[in-house]
């Protein structure tokens, strides 16, 4: 088949709900403690990747699925006021919206939990109803919060159209080799690095290059990114490459990872070369963290 040259990233993965609560600190287990408030955002890592391609500035497509409730009505509102084209996103009758509530402590670390719902529904049907975005997508973006068995689905029929296949494996979970096979990139920060490549991966900018070295041994070519520290890539072909995190007054890290991922797959779609769309993501993700969460 003929290579796409529409600049369009698909996001195929998850929508969530999220709530997110200030408290003086995480709790512990049987603690029970009062926080000082709480705001609702649309997440997902799909939504907020699919979001930050479309602020990047391309064209961007959503496949996913919401619950038949007022968390799904509010992230199909958010996909619209972003510019996402969610025409497959669906509903699934009788199951919840994913959701996830995260616990922000005083310095501004958080930990959450997420109910996938609906996202767990997604499979082959699909990637089949959206086959005519999937035939123009120069990107697709995969994340580990869909079933595997989807992602492989999605992969395999952009491969087979000419589009670029890059995988954000977060949150970290064992990957098959049929999904393996099908990437031509993969996105981790430090944790999910050390869950892939097996190792300690110390939180440093060294660290990530190391990962990301260790990783090509399994991945065609790895991004390995290290917060404030930096990002690190190594390829097959002998690219490899660090880049110091940009110093900034940081508001909140949260989603410091999806905007670089969907900066990343933006800038790749539009054809710049791979150091050059790590740095524009690089440069995106430090503007988020130190933009108030309701100004993003
Ligand atoms: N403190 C910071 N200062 C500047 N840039 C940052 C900072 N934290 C994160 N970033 C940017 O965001 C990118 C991703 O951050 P990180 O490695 O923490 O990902 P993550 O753990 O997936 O993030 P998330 O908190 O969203 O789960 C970094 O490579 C960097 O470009």
């Amino acid at each position: 088949m003929t290579p796409s040259t529409t600049p369009l990233v698909t996001v195929f993965g998850s929508l969530h709900y999220d709530i997110m609560v200030d408290a003086p600190d995480r709790p512990r287990k049987g603690e029970t403690m009062t926080g000082h408030a709480w705001q609702p955002k649309c997440g997902g890592k799909g939504g907020n990747q699919a979001v930050s391609a479309a602020r990047a500035g391309v064209c961007a497509a959503m496949i996913g699925a919401v619950g038949d409730d007022d968390f799904g009505k509010a992230l199909l509102t958010n996909l619209d006021c972003a510019g996402v084209d969610r025409r497959f996103v669906r509903a699934a009758p009788g199951v919840g919206s994913g959701m996830s509530v995260a616990i922000f402590d005083a310095s501004g670390d958080y930990g959450a939990v997420i109910v996938s719902g609906s996202n767990l529904t997604l499979g082959e049907q699909d990637i089949a109803a959206a086959r005519t975005t999937i035939a123009e997508t120069s990107v697709l973006l995969l994340q580990n919060e869909v079933p595997e068995a989807a992602n492989v689905a999605a992969a395999r029929a952009v491969k087979s159209s000419g589009g670029r296949i890059v995988l954000n494996a977060a949150p970290a979970r064992e990957l098959s080799g049929e999904l393996i096979a099908l990437l031509d990139i993969v996105i981790v920060n430090a944790i999910e690095a050390e869950f892939l490549a097996g190792v300690p991966v110390v939180d440093t900018l060294d660290g990530a290059a190391q990962a990301a070295h260790r990783l090509v041994d399994a991945y065609p070519a790895a991004i390995v990114t290290a917060g404030g520290e930096g990002v690190a890539y190594c390829d097959r072909t002998g690219g490899a490459y660090a880049l110091a995190g940009i110093p900034v007054k940081v508001v909140s890290t949260h989603g410091a990872g999806d905007e670089f991922v969907g900066a990343f797959a933006a800038a790749l779609a539009r054809g710049e070369p791979v150091q050059a769309a790590i740095t524009a993501a690089n440069e995106a993700a430090a503007r988020l963290v130190a933009t108030p969460e309701g100004e993003r």
